[in-house]
């Protein structure tokens, strides 16, 4: 019909209203019939049964037609509001589905467990919406549904799934995550909402300090990653918030990885829940599509790894797992400067929310691209077309590693994922095969390793942060293994400790103390404690150690503070914060000497421990021998390089015939280099180089006397031999 339209006059307006609110009332209505009439058995598992036959839904007044079974959402009983959320996009259920819906709408507790990226989301989304939408839930109903998810970036993901799904209702829900700026506006709406999505310690802050906060009406409790949330990290804050909240409500818990412990469950106050573990049977406990290989590489090699597999994977998109903020800051670090090739981005528990949230976005869009995580990533997070997921270190447990590669081979697609493992963590392969986790395990392909050791200790030296970066890095990894529980798997003491601080490019091992601890403790057995007293000394060695972000065991609790900034833990951690600040190195990162160059940082380093024992005297000189030969023998190599390229300069000259060539001498060397060699080699054009000719050498000596200017150096022409001897000399002198 064209052209006019009568504007409805209020009369029709209200008629209107009350006309859909009587539709919505006859929905709900038959609805309610349909549930109860159609409703599965319980302890049934509706995944085993088949399609009901005839037809689906209302078959006469009182007739209704079982809905377990049934295949697509839109033969569920479900509100027309729901199913137009789920639209094209969601059409045939998955398994999970199938199996816990016709369970939860007819208002259950559920303990659902699939395997990762099977669609448990939807499977609690569905009945919450559902839930409220018949209990004809208000704005002036308050809080009527809670979901709670481990982590921020996960509860943020949920929300924007419910927004999609929901977006026909008219709830009012909300986003509390901790870590985000604007609480106090949180709290004047908080009383607002009847669908709240949050991590554990947000919802508790709100409970204990937004004035009249209230849900004593709750219908529906949803535990998102639950076996998560039920563990040790987060025992407190559950406690707290479930002593909060009413008893009569029904419960959904959802993992990849399910407790059934009786205890937890008792906690939760379920109520004849049922057990849908829909892949129990299945012979993997990890998605069907992915294949999984673990490599046996040992500690000081596993950057290099690392790095050839980036190398040879520039076009994928890739998630890599690290077990300490630290390690992950560093490796993103020093991998950036060094230029992969790919786009790097890091995401670690540290950082800012609106950092880690953009991070995660950023990385969801891209198609290749590499992102440095610690285990923040590592449950839930539905990242698109992840190609591969690699473990740098070892997952503290199985359900931890399942969690991880579960980022790819999504729903239906497929994945690859690699983990390297430590000779003495060969037992964690074994355990992996016995918990139905097909992985193979390869050798490592040492001929194609590029080597990034000797790159990164020459970034060290030009970048002091980044020193100090390594440092911690160093110190945490060997934190985390220390306080690992599993000492079939972790063993410190068969970790190659010197060797490993080589490989990140540290000139010198950081002193710890618990590894200190340790050796003396072994020396002088006599000394040993009983097992409580020797464990309690060695936690104190370990938390002294000024560190606080170290991905912990699940029992240590201040992962949870990393992972949901909780309330409470946020003053621990902020003390945490203060003394570290403290000890910081001030003021000795930069030394110059007298003619104004940088020293190397390692001779700062060797002064700041301050150890003048004979024994750290020996192995600062050894360290210092070692640097020397191998800086001999790269003056060597470089010579070599350096002859044959004036060689080839000289053929170039003639074969043009022209002079001028020799003018772009620095330039020409200087673009041939990358990344941390470049600076090193770049000072060696101005050495004298024995075999040049006449002209060459003045020529050099010009240039080297304008670079010595701008440097500070003398700028006194000095043969190669000479500046060698000048170099040992520094360096005696400084060790
Ligand atoms: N019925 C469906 N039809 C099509 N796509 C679906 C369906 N259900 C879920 N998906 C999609 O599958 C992907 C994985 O779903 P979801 O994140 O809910 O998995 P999950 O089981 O919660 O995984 P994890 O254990 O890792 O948390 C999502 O991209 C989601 O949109």
């Amino acid at each position: 019909m064209a052209g006019y339209h009568r504007k409805p006059s209020m009369k029709s307006k209200a008629h209107f209203r009350k006309q859909q609110k009587l539709s919505e009332v006859q929905e709900i209505e038959l609805l309610e019939q349909w549930i109860e009439a159609g409703k599965p058995e319980r302890g049934s598992n509706p995944l085993s049964f088949s399609v009901p036959d005839g037809p689906i839904g209302p078959i006469d007044d009182n007739t209704f037609s079982p809905y377990a079974g049934c295949r697509r959402f839109d033969q569920l009983p479900l509100s027309q509001k729901t199913k137009q959320g789920l639209g094209e996009k969601y059409t045939v259920m998955s398994d999970i589905q199938r199996a816990s819906l016709p369970h939860s709408l007819c208002g259950r507790d559920v303990l659902g467990a699939a395997k990762t990226g099977s669609g448990k989301t939807l499977a609690f989304i569905i009945p919450v919406l559902e839930k409220l939408y018949r209990a004809r839930w208000g704005p002036e109903d308050g809080v009527g549904s809670i979901i709670i998810s481990p982590t921020r970036e996960l509860a943020a993901q949920i929300f924007g799934e419910l927004k999609l799904v929901g977006k026909h209702h008219g709830f009012s829900a909300g986003l509390l995550i901790g870590g985000r700026k604007g609480v106090d506006t949180e709290k004047d709406h908080v009383n607002d909402l009847n669908i709240l999505v949050c991590t554990p310690g947000r919802l508790l802050q709100h409970m204990d300090e937004t004035p009249n906060f209230e849900c004593s009406q709750l219908q529906i409790l949803v535990l998102d990653e639950a076996d998560r949330i039920l563990d040790v990290g987060f025992s407190k804050t559950l406690n707290a918030i479930i002593s909060q909240l009413p008893k009569q409500r029904q419960t959904l818990l959802f993992s990849a990885t399910q407790t059934k412990s009786v205890e937890d469950l008792a906690r939760l106050s379920l109520k004849d829940p049922e057990y849908l573990s829909v892949h129990a049977e299945s012979t993997t406990a990890t998605p069907k599509r992915l294949k999984q290989t673990a490599i046996i590489v040992s500690l000081e090699q596993k950057l290099d790894m690392l790095w050839s597999f980036l190398k040879a994977h520039l076009n994928s998109k890739i998630l890599v797992f690290i077990s300490s903020c630290k390690q992950v800051k560093f490796i993103y670090e020093a991998f950036k400067k060094l230029r992969p090739g790919m786009p790097l981005k890091c995401l670690h528990g540290r950082m800012k929310q609106e950092k880690r949230l953009a991070i995660f976005l950023k990385f969801c869009e891209e198609k290749r691209s590499v992102l440095f995580s610690t285990d923040v990533a590592s449950r839930g997070l539905d990242f698109p077309a992840v190609d591969w997921v690699v473990q740098l270190d070892c997952p503290e447990d199985i359900p931890t590693y399942i969690h991880r590669v579960g980022r790819t081979a999504r729903f239906t697609s497929g994945g690859k994922s690699l983990i390297f493992l430590l000779p003495s963590e060969k037992k964690m392969l074994e355990n992996l095969q016995a918990a139905k986790v097909p992985i193979q395990d390869t050798k490592a392909n040492t001929k194609r390793l590029q080597s990034v050791s000797t790159l990164l200790a020459s970034l060290l030296v030009k970048y002091p942060d980044l020193q100090y970066l390594a440092q911690r890095a160093f110190v945490m990894y060997l934190k985390s293994i220390k306080l690992q529980s599993n000492k079939e798997v972790f063993d410190l003491s068969k970790l190659p400790v010197e060797d490993f601080s080589a490989s990140i490019g540290l000139p010198m091992t950081p002193k710890i103390r618990f590894l200190n601890k340790r050796s003396k403790v072994k020396a002088e057995p006599e000394e040993e404690f009983a097992p409580q007293v020797q464990e309690k000394v060695e936690k104190e060695c370990i938390e002294n150690e000024t560190e606080d972000d170290v991905l912990l065991p699940k029992d240590i609790p201040t992962e949870v503070a990393q992972n949901d900034n909780d309330y409470t833990s946020t003053r621990i951690l902020k003390r945490k914060r203060l003394k570290i600040n403290i000890n910081k190195p001030a003021g000795q990162r930069f030394v110059f000497d007298d003619e104004g160059n940088a020293l190397p940082p390692l001779a700062a380093l060797a002064n700041a421990h301050g150890n003048d024992s004979p024994q750290e005297h020996a192995t600062v000189e050894e360290r210092y021998k070692k640097l020397r030969e191998e800086l001999k023998h790269q003056d060597k190599e470089d010579k070599l390089l350096l002859k044959q390229r004036l060689r080839e300069k000289r053929c170039r000259e003639k074969i043009k015939g022209r002079g001028e060539m020799g003018n772009q001498n620095d330039a020409d060397y200087a673009s041939d280099e990358d990344g941390p060699t470049l600076a090193f080699k770049r000072n060696k054009t101005y050495f004298n180089s024995d075999d040049s000719s006449e002209e060459e050498g003045a020529q050099k000596a010009t240039t080297k006397k304008h670079k010595g200017k701008a440097l500070g150096l003398s700028t006194d022409a000095i043969t190669l031999a000479e500046q060698e001897e000048l170099a040992l000399k520094l360096l005696n002198s400084m060790g």
